[in-house]
């Protein structure tokens, strides 16, 4: 029965006994083989697919042990900025934890699905005239005026810590870390804690090696590709939607280290690739999720995909999230007549 992270984990986790345990039971989510897509790349592809996760993305796994020690640190309210699933999972835990939560977004760039949420689970939602990267300075800068309202994005450390968690599921289920693991940048956090939690099961002697972090960011919201901050990041994915990640010198480290590569791709790259993963493999993931298999497809028309790899790619947030995105791109439904007649036709017999 899945308990959550705290529980799955408590050894490794900064916990004392005065740590409240909360849990919406997040983590241990699927590994899925990507048989189709696999055979297509001509690799051993796997889906962790983090978009069943209580709220539906990655971010479960860092705001439930950020917002256990807020509250042992006597905080009285949550506050976030977010491109969406940060403040969906911080209105969450907020709900769970008993405490109010304020989350920045910026106005009119946030997928419905996750605007929803932050709303249903009771949040107090500002939307910010601005992008991502104006709201965090501003709760940043609330979070400093005021001592009782604590952040919890992804500049809190226990944040990262958390999340670590899901390469270490990936070790425990595949018995070491695979040979690459491509995941989405925006913020660049997930990448570093990925990177963290990896050398962490290397220096306990629970995998040999580290996998290569492959970093992958739209083309028009791609500072770590292009090594200088973009200030009007654009790109449909809204999630990796930042110009200035805080966590950059992390994820540069991350790559240096495990000799790795940040390289990005284009909207209709990303669109593609959520059609086909979901076509082929039948996982429904939002944009963001799938710029790596987007990367990974224009890797391999470049002829820089090595045949054989096993690789692990991070289906960071659920696609429901961001239905319109999907819509676009696909036929929409045929209209007939409610007879035998007209089914017939549309089917063919
Ligand atoms: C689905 C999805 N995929 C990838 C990312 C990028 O992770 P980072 O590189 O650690 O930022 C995000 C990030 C979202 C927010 O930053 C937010 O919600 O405020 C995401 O929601």
């Amino acid at each position: 029965m899945r308990k959550g992270i705290l529980h799955s984990y408590e050894r490794f986790f900064p916990l004392t006994e005065r740590t409240p345990r909360l849990s919406l039971c997040e983590g241990d989510t699927p590994l899925v083989p990507l048989r189709n897509m696999g055979r297509e790349l001509g690799v051993e592809l796997y889906g962790k697919y983090d978009g069943l996760n209580p709220t539906g993305s990655f971010k479960d796994r860092g705001m439930v042990l950020a917002v256990s020690k807020a509250l042992e640190e006597g905080a009285k309210a949550l506050i976030c900025a977010s491109t969406g699933n940060t403040s969906a999972s911080a209105a969450a835990y907020g709900a769970a934890a008993g405490i109010p939560c304020f989350v920045l977004l910026p106005a009119g760039k946030v997928a419905v699905g996750k605007l929803a949420q932050a709303l249903i689970y009771g949040a107090r939602v500002i939307a910010v005239r601005g992008n991502f990267d104006r709201a965090l300075e501003m709760a940043r800068e609330a979070s400093r005026e005021k001592g009782s309202l604590a952040i919890v994005n992804s500049v809190n450390p226990y944040r990262l810590f958390g999340q670590r968690s899901a390469s270490w599921e990936i070790c425990d289920e595949l018995g070491d870390a695979p040979d690459w693991l491509v995941l989405p940048v925006g913020n660049a956090g997930n990448i570093s804690a990925y990177c963290a939690g990896f050398e962490f099961y290397r220096e306990i002697g629970r995998i040999e090696k580290l996998p290569r972090l492959m970093g992958v960011q739209a083309e028009g919201a791609a500072p770590l590709v292009k090594g200088s901050p973009v200030d009007e990041p654009e790109t449909v994915a809204t999630a990796i939607r930042i110009g200035h990640p805080v966590s950059a010198d992390k994820a540069r480290r991350a790559v240096e280290i495990t000799s790795g590569q940040f390289l990005s791709v284009s909207d209709d790259e990303i669109l593609d690739a959520q059609k086909m993963l979901a076509s082929s493999d039948g996982i429904f993931a939002e944009p963001a999720s799938c710029a790596p298999l987007a990367g990974l497809v224009k890797l391999r028309k470049n002829g820089r995909l090595p045949g054989g790899l096993r690789i692990v790619l991070v289906l960071t947030g659920n696609g429901l999230k961001d239905p319109d995105s999907a819509v676009s791109r696909v036929d929409l439904p045929v209209e007939i007549d409610g007879t035998p007649e007209a089914l017939a036709e549309v089917l063919g017999l």
